[in-house]
């Protein structure tokens, strides 16, 4: 059953994909990962994510030294491959039928990985929401503000559930302080996998 919740401007539908959808999107995406492999990109600072990565779309978000940015091909010089007809009939029924999402990243959480709080704001226009979809064990997702630190609150984002930021709620701090390994059955190995999808140009 899908119910919705809204937790700062920032709208969560729990129990959006039931078992069998979950089940073809992993399904998808395992297509996708062989064409294109999990990597851990280094941030800025030069300290490896802890969370794993690839992508799907016209661009692909990457990071190195150089900072923060998408690009059009995967670290091997391969194009990124299409983003699942599964994925994009989510972003028509919650975003939009009319403009889809350029970019699909796949984050991959394995035992231990986090993601610290940060903005979507690598994108042209920030008018169409970020869509981001759970699979496998279960994450921590917390939402602050549209300025770093103050108050935030937290929601723990299990298999199914797919996020909307969109609105004011566009750039809000956001991320992932833990996940509850092997919480999921749907991962033979463990582990939680994210996608976000965004419109960049
Ligand atoms: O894993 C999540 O739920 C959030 C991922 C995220 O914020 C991002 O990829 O920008
Ligand atoms: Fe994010």
């Amino acid at each position: 059953m899908v119910a919705k919740l809204t937790l700062r401007g920032v709208d969560v539908y729990k129990g959006w994909l039931d078992g069998a959808a979950q089940a073809d999107l992993v399904g998808a995406l395992r297509e996708v990962i062989a064409q294109a492999p999990l990597f851990s990109p280094d941030t800025p600072y030069g300290k490896p994510m802890t969370v794993r990565m690839s992508a799907a779309g016209k661009y692909g978000w990457f990071s190195d030294r150089r900072g923060y940015r998408y690009e059009d091909r995967h670290p091997t010089g391969a194009l990124w491959p299409a983003i699942p007809e599964a994925v994009l009939a989510i972003w028509r029924d919650l975003v939009s039928a009319a403009r889809l999402p350029d970019c699909c990243l796949i984050n991959f959480y394995g035992e231990g990985a986090r993601m610290g709080m940060h903005q979507d704001k690598d994108e042209a226009n920030f008018d169409w929401p970020v869509l981001s979809v759970s699979l496998g064990d279960d994450g921590l997702f917390r939402v602050g503000n549209t300025t770093r630190g103050g108050q935030s609150e937290s929601v723990w984002l299990s298999s199914g559930d797919v996020v909307v930021m969109g609105g004011a709620a566009r750039l809000s701090y956001h991320g992932v302080d833990r996940i509850r390994f092997g919480s999921s059955s749907l991962l033979p190995r463990g582990g939680r996998i994210n996608l976000t999808c965004r419109v960049v140009d």
